[in-house]
């Protein structure tokens, strides 16, 4: 059962990038489909207006809710998941990108402006999966950025995406803390070696250092991620 995906956004142009590489090939083996819709398409006034003043005053306009409904009927079942991207949202995690790669349907709504209407999610959440998710503590203009962000990090975990699975298995965010630094050929470069012990075919050693590696660049970047932090 491949994975479903619908984008509705007011900007379908910002999705191209995902016919290419690994989106493109994911969508073309048949284990992924993804359709972007346009939300003005589900307006029905001359101006094909999808935003309003707040109430209760405050700069900026807000999305209105009719357009979101008539664009999210057109494509929910009961085994949707509709995620709205919001700064206000829990955060987006790889953990959060594993659950999404394992679902059946996903629905992204981009918002632009100031937001979403708040009762297009109360509306939803009592009849499907409704997710509120951020993926970082910045504002971007709009939605689109981040739904491309999650749809990129949630298809590549669906199985049979990525060519070498094992490739999943050392990566950030699956082990504790972050990875360790990568080199290749040629051996020597602008003066820089590669580190002696990766030449060296010592696989104990190899892994040694990888995770030292791994634990001081995770204490130096996000010591966050640092166990028992
Ligand atoms: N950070 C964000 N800014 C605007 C819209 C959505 C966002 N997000 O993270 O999902």
């Amino acid at each position: 059962m491949p994975l479903r995906i619908d984008v509705i956004t007011i900007f379908p142009d910002y999705f191209a990038p995902l016919q290419l590489s690994l989106m493109g090939k994911a969508q073309q083996s048949g284990l992924v489909t993804i359709a972007i819709h346009d939300l003005r398409e589900f307006t029905s006034d001359r101006h094909r207006s999808v935003d309003d003043t707040p109430y209760g005053g405050g700069a900026g306009m807000v999305m209105t809710p009719e357009p979101w409904g008539q664009a999210i009927d057109a494509v929910v079942t009961d085994q949707s998941t509709l995620i709205v991207p919001t700064p206000a949202g829990k955060l987006f995690s790889q953990p959060v990108a594993a659950e999404l790669a394992h679902s059946t349907h996903l629905i992204f709504a981009c918002g632009r402006y100031e937001g979403i209407d708040q009762r297009v999610v109360e509306y939803y959440r009592p009849r499907i999966d409704v997710r509120e998710l951020s993926i970082g503590d910045y504002v971007l203009a709009g939605g689109d950025v981040a739904t491309l962000a999650m749809i990129e990090a949630s298809v590549r975990l669906v199985p049979g995406v990525l060519g070498n699975p094992e490739s999943l298995v050392e990566e950030s965010h699956q082990l504790p803390g972050v990875e360790y630094p990568s080199y290749t050929k040629p051996p020597t470069w602008r003066g820089l070696d590669v580190p002696e012990v990766l030449l060296s075919g010592h696989h104990d050693q190899i892994a040694r250092w990888r995770a030292e590696q791994s634990t001081i660049r995770t204490t130096h970047n996000r010591p966050d991620l640092l166990p028992g932090s």
